[in-house]
């Protein structure tokens, strides 16, 4: 593991597209028991903020340890810095160590989330879509959120939510021509205008019953008017404009426990503050000033 350094363009393929890489640690627990599993997560990343929100639903937070790094991610790639963003399994000072720990021949680019085995020392999965549904099935409480009846409807709407809007919001900032900015931009707004017409006739994504699919859209939604909007230039709309997907997004912010998890100063931070090439000032967007997460959804 040598080279971490953050470049815009690593993931393009020269077509100026952004392509994310594919996660390397893909291995299966299907079981945990208290103190066998941490995760190392950002409150940052929309990613892990998934694995953080189904660790908390399923009622995993005395189960399964987890470590912060810190917003700011320079050359050197995640960091422990101490206080709150400490790793306390190892007190590692950077998350490469993770990595090396467990493949030293791994030359990716180190990402969260992360899941540990402290009984193996080694990375388990560093994939959040395979991660939250582990947390699922190791957790009692909440929701079954990945349920057999509705397996084939998540699959089905995960699938452009994850290329049209997860990844969209990325494609269209880290598009390195006018043509794949268009290209991205595009699609993402189409996929949000079918999304809030969607949820116009059923509560959920998948109907009436809260999902995975559900929370995997709404990290996305809940950065977009503050980061993805202005940073990544995805200012087709605004979250507020739209009719269903706003009042969505409160009611999945106010699900109890939830709140909790959001922490909008390192998103904003470490957004703003990571990626020079598009923003080389490093000056926080101060806004919106409009949005009341806390104002009732109206919902069901
Ligand atoms: N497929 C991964 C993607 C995770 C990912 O890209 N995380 C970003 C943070 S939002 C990261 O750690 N990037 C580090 C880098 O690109 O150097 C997942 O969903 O778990």
């Amino acid at each position: 593991m040598t080279d971490t350094v953050f470049k815009l363009g690593a993931e393009e393929a020269g077509d100026g597209r952004f392509r994310r890489q594919q996660s390397k640690f893909r291995d299966w627990a299907d079981t945990t028991e208290p103190g066998r599993h941490d995760l190392y997560v950002s409150y940052a990343c929309p990613w892990a903020h998934r694995t953080i929100i189904v660790r908390r639903l399923k009622g995993l937070e005395d189960v399964v340890g987890m470590s912060v790094v810190h917003p700011y991610r320079d050359e050197r790639g995640w960091a422990f810095t101490g206080g709150e963003h400490r790793d306390e399994l190892h007190d590692w000072d950077f998350l490469v160590d993770a990595y090396d720990a467990t493949d030293p021949s791994f030359e990716g680019r180190v990402s969260v989330p992360v899941l540990w085995d402290r009984q193996e020392h080694r990375i388990v999965n560093n994939e959040s879509a395979d991660i939250i549904r582990m947390l699922n099935a190791w957790g009692t409480e909440g929701p079954d959120l990945y349920p057999e009846d509705l397996r084939a409807e998540i699959d089905a709407i995960n699938e452009p939510v994850y290329d049209n809007v997860n990844n969209g919001v990325y494609k269209t900032g880290f598009a390195g021509t006018q043509e794949a900015y268009e290209e991205s931009f595009t699609a993402l707004f189409d996929w949000l205008g079918r999304l809030d017409e969607r949820l116009g006739g059923r509560r959920y994504l998948a109907g009436d019953r809260i999902t995975e699919a559900d929370w995997r859209l709404f990290t996305t939604l809940l950065r977009f008017d503050a980061v993805y909007h202005v940073h990544f230039k995805c200012n087709g709309h605004r979250l507020i404009e739209y009719a269903n997907l706003w009042p969505f997004a409160r009611e999945l912010h106010q699900w109890p426990g939830v709140a909790e998890t959001v922490r909008f100063d390192e998103i904003k931070r470490h957004y703003y503050t990571t990626h020079p090439e598009l923003n080389p000032r490093r000056i926080i967007a101060a806004g919106p000033l409009d949005m009341d997460w806390t104002e009732p959804h109206g919902r069901g």
